[in-house]
């Protein structure tokens, strides 16, 4: 689908942080048109600042009817920021939130309870076209509006759609928050490198290779990943010494990772209750 809609009555983003602006570089590039685009923010980045010469709206009056206000400000900001977009509300414009933990139903008390508003969970690897972001709409979306929201996130990676709004805070704790754990674990493999005599940089170069080529061939391969793990994995080689360590049922990466996400998803839970 194009972004005509978007195109012809206008795109708000309110918040143009990392996610803000990692979403805006995409639609830009998918044809997005500057002067259809009115950023709100406080402290816009200089890249922002430069959009205005291309006709982008900064921290101007909002448009009447905009098809669509993205909300990409932190969830603790949200009582602050939100007054500023109650004229939009309960019309045609469809709202857009990618907040962690705030719920439809805070966005429909603060905004009318008449507005189409949709829930999403992108994540920063959108900022190089390959995010994945997860969206459910409330029932005042259609299918055309939810379109528009997909075509969208669509443009910085992939989407999925969810059956109820419960999965969110799962999905938060997964791939919205995830990108982090790989990144950890890019930087305690390049560590662990280090430890076993590798110059830093170099064990660096091969832990972020590494981590890179695993996630291209666990997407692009029809085997699963479990399949691919056991073809990395010789009998009774260097490998099967490591998976010993990781797998271990107490204090193993499964063990682990599972507290993690537990963590994040009651995370998400309590910020949506603050
Ligand atoms: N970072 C991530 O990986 C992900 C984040 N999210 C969600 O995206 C949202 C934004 O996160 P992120 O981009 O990381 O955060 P950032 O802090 O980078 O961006 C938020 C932006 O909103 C601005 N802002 C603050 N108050 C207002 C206001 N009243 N009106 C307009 N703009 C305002 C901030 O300005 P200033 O800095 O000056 O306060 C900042 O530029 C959050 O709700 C988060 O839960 C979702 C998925 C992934
Ligand atoms: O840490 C956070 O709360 C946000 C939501 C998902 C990723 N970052």
């Amino acid at each position: 689908m194009t972004l005509s809609r978007v195109n012809e009555n206008g795109l708000v983003l309110l918040g143009c942080g990392k996610m803000g602006s990692a979403m805006l570089q995409g639609w830009l590039a998918q044809g997005l048109n500057a002067n259809s685009v009115t950023v709100i923010d406080p402290h816009p980045s200089q890249w922002v600042q430069g959009l205005v010469q291309q006709g982008l709206h900064l921290n101007e009056p909002l448009p009447t009817t905009p098809a669509i206000c993205i909300i990409a400000v932190k969830p603790q900001m949200m009582g602050d920021a939100l007054p500023a977009l109650r004229a939009l509300g309960n019309g045609t414009t469809v709202f857009l939130s990618i907040a962690a933990g705030t719920s439809i139903g805070a966005f429909a008390d603060a905004l009318g309870d008449q507005s189409p508003i949709i829930r999403a969970m992108p994540n920063t690897p959108a900022a190089v076209g390959q995010g994945i972001t997860a969206l459910i709409g409330n029932a005042h979306i259609n299918d055309a509006d939810m379109q528009m929201g997909e075509a969208l996130l669509s443009a910085v990676g992939q989407t999925v759609r969810l059956a109820s709004e419960d999965q969110m805070d799962a999905v938060t704790a997964v791939s919205g928050s995830g990108p982090a754990y790989v990144f950890h674990l890019i930087e305690t493999l390049a560590a662990a490198g280090v430890a076993q005599g590798l110059p830093k940089d170099m064990a660096l170069q091969l832990a972020k290779a590494t981590v890179a080529g695993a996630g291209a061939l666990a997407q692009a391969a029809d085997e699963d990943p479990t399949q691919l793990r056991i073809n990395v994995t010789s009998p009774n080689g260097t490998t099967a010494a490591a998976l010993e360590v990781l797998m271990n049922e107490t204090d193993g990466f499964p063990a682990l990772l599972n507290r993690a996400v537990t963590a994040a998803a009651d995370r998400s839970r309590e910020l949506g209750k603050e």
